[in-house]
């Protein structure tokens, strides 16, 4: 029927019949002959993408079947911000090297010494901490701390590199902890070079190692599924990235700055270790630390793994990826560290740091209406919201920057703990405690072979008291409450710290090392600084040294003396220098070509906000996900280009 019913209508508008089957046949006949080979290879396409669907379901499920046995093992991915040197170490005489073998190899002590127990109960009351708790784990906690006998495998890399940059790391006598990055979570970033982002130094004769898994990584990977994971992923290389190898060592350390260094500054008898990891965990002193780690490197002129595109972080928190390293050129250089490097990190008593945490991070959403920290913890439990941004930072933030889950709520967390410490147990040689940051560097000078001067250092990154408060005994209770898991896992590593202590160096050998450390740090304060400590950042008079202000927090910085000059400034100023302005230093140094281009890029997004709206959106998109696509930047191999204005 047509529109109005009529029956007439509706055959005129079909038409006739003869026609219509002329039609049908000339369709039929049009599918057969000229679109006949159109129509098969849809078909076929259609089949192919079918196959494929249901291979990728089949590999979905062998994946999660690997991510569940992993899971089952409680392996735990770790959030890193991951610095890294090395060198040739070719400058140390064969007989120095052999004396490596003694370096800290770590016995088991029965006999506690009566006045060391005393000293860490002491220490523990102060902390906060109950008499006993960790120790039933020391034991195990030495087995792995002696089994990576850091002095030993650094001879065996040094020796093996000596032979015409050729080394085999795989002769060391101990396993290294190792990460596998990515391997997890293939993400088919494939990096393509970008030439200019190659140092010089990474384009020297690299030594090979050729049994060295990728050591740099948040994913820490149990090694016994390494081989499952190679087999499911062959892409994963068996060789460490050449572009490890790179820096020459040369030892030409800035002049010390006050006259009496010669103990500071004394050669110990083993090799040095450059092969360092460091991971950064938040509000423990790590940026000290770190400044301690870029003056020796930078000193140096060692290598470190930068953020890609002159990032202040490896893309926290993302777990880290090979590929957020500046210099990482392709998808199967997934190396980052040889095997021989040194893993540390640092922790802090959970109770400071969330007072810490709660000023710096006041704009949190978790803090944001909180009118007080006592408030927070009082309603937390209602109100806290794990999956709005950035609120893992209200909670156990030192097991989530290790990369376990950071909440309370798991039935067994007495079992989640212990997991925890022995995760890091197997993954770090060491772990320092900042409320004995003193003695932390005795212990990481030691073990990493280095000198006194070496681990000087000032307070960095330290709250003016205006923005401190103070806790009650209350609040403390509730911190450690809400905070159960980072409080068993400080706990037990602040009772193994002391052991180690006793372990390694003994109480009166530190007592002096940590007497002469102090008395470097004032003779360097008064050479260094104008006020002799430090001030608050509307005093700091040189703009590129002042600290970055975040939250409700008041960082203090520092001023440096006038009439300092030649190297004596220079090490002053590296001592002084926040740890942005220093990554960014670094960076520009390793990268000058990158680090040039990328000014020229921010300078044209400056002038583009200039423009027009209209003018300015393409260029700034263009900008943005140039930047923060990494493997994008990578892929293209260029920053934006000058646009030009109409
Ligand atoms: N040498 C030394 N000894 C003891 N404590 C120290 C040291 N250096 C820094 N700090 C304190 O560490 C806090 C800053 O830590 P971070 O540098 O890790 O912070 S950040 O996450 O990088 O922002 C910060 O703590 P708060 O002042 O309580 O916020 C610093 O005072």
């Amino acid at each position: 029927m047509g529109d109005d019913g009529n029956p007439q209508r509706v055959a005129e508008s079909v038409g006739p019949v003869d026609g219509g089957m002329w039609s049908v046949r000339r369709l039929r006949g049009v599918l057969c002959s000229h679109l006949r080979f159109m129509w098969i290879a849809l078909m076929v396409l259609t089949v192919l993408c079918v196959a494929m669907q249901i291979l990728g379901v089949v590999r979905q499920s062998r994946n999660d079947k690997v991510l569940k046995q992993f899971a089952n093992e409680k392996l735990f991915s770790m959030r890193l911000t991951i610095e890294f040197q090395e060198t040739l170490a070719t400058t140390q005489q064969p007989s120095e090297r052999r004396q490596s073998d003694h370096v800290p190899l770590i016995e088991y002590i029965q006999d506690i010494n009566q006045g060391m127990a005393l000293r860490r109960e002491r220490n523990n009351q102060q902390a906060g901490i109950i008499p006993g708790v960790g120790l039933q784990q020391d034991r195990r906690a030495r087995k792995i701390t002696t089994r990576g006998k850091p002095g030993r495998l650094t001879a065996a890399a040094a020796a093996a590199r000596t032979e015409e940059g050729k080394s085999d790391v795989s002769k060391s006598s101990q396993p290294a902890p190792r990460f596998v990055s990515e391997v997890l979570r293939p993400r088919g970033n494939h990096f393509a070079t970008r030439g200019s982002a190659v140092s010089p130094r990474f384009t020297q004769p690299k030594p090979q190692h050729s049994s060295a898994l990728l050591a740099a990584s948040q994913r820490g990977i149990n090694p016994k599924n390494l081989e499952s994971l190679r087999r499911m992923f062959p892409s994963l290389p068996r060789t460490t990235s050449h572009l490890l190898s790179a820096a020459s060592a040369n030892i030409a350390a800035a002049e010390p700055a006050a006259a009496g260094a010669a103990v500071a500054r004394a050669v110990p008898a083993c090799q040095p270790k450059t092969h360092i990891v460091f991971l950064k965990t938040h509000k423990t002193a790590s940026s000290t630390i770190l400044n301690i780690l870029y003056r020796y490197g930078d000193s140096r002129n060692l290598t470190f793994a930068l953020p890609l595109n002159k990032h202040s972080q490896l893309f926290y928190p993302m777990y880290f990826a090979a590929h957020f390293v500046e210099g990482f050129r392709s998808r199967a250089v997934k190396r980052v560290m040889p095997e021989d490097s040194f893993y540390f990190s640092v922790l802090r008593n959970p109770v400071s740091m969330m007072e810490s945490i709660f000023i710096y991070y006041k704009s949190i959403p978790a803090f944001h209406k909180a009118r007080s920290l006592d408030d927070f913890l009082t309603n937390a439990a209602h109100s806290y919201n794990t999956s709005q941004t950035n609120n893992h930072y209200a909670r156990n933030l030192l097991a989530y920057d290790f990369g376990f889950d950071n909440n309370n709520n798991v039935v067994d967390i007495e079992r989640q703990a212990n997991l925890s410490i022995s995760t890091i147990e197997k993954s770090f040689h060491l772990i320092l405690i900042s409320e004995y940051f003193d003695e932390s560097m005795i212990l990481l000078k030691n073990a990493l072979c280095w000198s006194l001067d070496d681990v000087v250092s000032f307070k960095l990154n330290s709250r003016s008291n205006r923005t401190r408060q103070v806790l009650s005994p209350g609040t403390m209770e509730k911190i450690k409450a809400w905070n159960l898991l980072d409080w068993k896992i400080y706990s037990h590593f602040n009772a193994t710290f002391w052991r180690r202590v006793e372990e390694t160096v003994g109480e009166a050998e530190m007592r002096r090392e940590v007497a002469q450390l102090q008395e470097r740090r004032s003779q360097l304060m008064k050479t260094c600084l104008k006020e002799g400590g430090a001030v608050d950042p509307s005093q700091v008079k040189d703009s590129a040294l002042k600290p970055f202000q975040y939250g409700a927090a008041v960082i203090q910085g520092y001023n440096l003396n006038p009439g300092l000059s030649g190297a004596t400034r220079k090490q002053c100023q590296d001592l002084i220098t926040p740890e942005l302005q220093y990554t960014s230093a670094l960076y520009t140094k390793q990268f000058p070509e990158l680090a040039a281009k990328l000014v020229s890029s921010q300078k044209q997004a400056a002038a583009n906000r200039a423009m027009p709206p209209v003018v300015r959106t393409r260029t700034e998109r263009q900008r943005r996900s140039l930047l923060s696509n990494p493997n994008r930047a990578y892929r293209n191999q260029t920053y934006p280009s000058p646009t030009r204005l109409p």
